[in-house]
């Protein structure tokens, strides 16, 4: 179905006959280069306050090209390292690739692509909502966590738990039990990159300052592919989603930073 970004027409690589700013300097997702970035020792003297509470997670809906988690954003706020001011979460949802494949994250590291990467969204407070603060220069931050298998981690596994009652595009249901998204950060959250960005959807407003944890966050086998238990329409209508995932683009000229040495 044309509605699939992913799997109409030539896919990510045809995104810029209508998004043309898809070829634009500051681009996402892009390939960590560890041995281009550079430590900015500012970053760990001013270290992320990242804050979420248990009971601002209101709901989950079917996007059509992933889960997301939306909130209301109570108790829920980033600030420090790369930011200027305080911004508030707003949702997280994933990307991730397709069964017996390594693909799967929108960043890769040297190259590498992790089976499943989440995205946990805020605004820019200096703006009204996020709708005023979507495509401003300085209006997201996006905290970027990469799943790698390991243990099974039973947080995430009480979201998947609701994926079923979610099973077509805009398909919404509340989440009446406290989630803390904290859970889904790493053991350790002081290191990660940074790099000023964009969507990795359509529009690809240049509007996010990407917040690359270094650390990936384990779950099992088994919760990679209950994300592939998702459904969206394709051409060839109604089926598993997976590789809803834009591959990087190119970094053009800017430094990604990081903040440890
Ligand atoms: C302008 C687009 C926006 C919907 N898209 C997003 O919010 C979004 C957020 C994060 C990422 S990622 N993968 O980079 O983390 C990609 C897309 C959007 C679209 C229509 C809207 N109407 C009201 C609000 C509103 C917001
Ligand atoms: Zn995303």
């Amino acid at each position: 179905k044309r509605g699939n970004i992913y799997l109409s027409g030539a896919g990510p690589s045809a995104w810029h006959e209508e998004y043309p700013v898809a070829k634009g300097k500051r681009q996402s997702p892009v390939d960590i280069n560890t041995n281009k970035t550079k430590f900015d020792p500012k970053l760990a003297a001013d270290p992320l306050t990242i804050r979420f509470s248990d009971s601002c997670c209101q709901s989950i809906v079917n996007t059509g090209i992933s889960f997301q988690v939306t909130s209301n954003g109570a108790g829920c706020e980033l600030s420090g390292g790369p930011l200027d001011s305080t911004y508030q979460f707003a949702q997280f949802h994933a990307h991730w690739g397709a069964y017996l494949k390594t693909t799967g994250s929108e960043h890769t590291v040297d190259g590498v692509s992790y089976p499943a990467e989440l995205h946990l969204v805020h605004w820019n407070t200096k703006y009204d909502d996020f709708k005023d603060a979507v495509d401003k220069p300085d209006g997201l931050a996006v905290i970027a966590v990469f799943f790698k298998r390991g243990k099974e981690h039973p947080g995430f596994g009480k979201i998947q738990d609701l994926f079923s009652k979610i099973p077509a595009k805009g398909a919404k249901v509340n989440i009446d039990f406290e989630f803390n998204p904290g859970l889904l950060m790493p053991p350790d959250s002081e290191n990660y990159w940074t790099y000023l960005g964009s969507l990795t959807t359509p529009p690809l407003y240049e509007s996010v300052t990407w917040i690359v944890m270094k650390e990936p966050l384990e779950v099992s086998v088994e919760q990679i592919a209950i994300l592939r238990t998702l459904l969206w329409e394709t051409p060839n209508g109604v089926s598993q989603m997976y590789n809803n995932f834009r591959p990087p683009v190119p970094l053009r000229d800017r430094v990604i930073r990081a903040s440890f040495g």
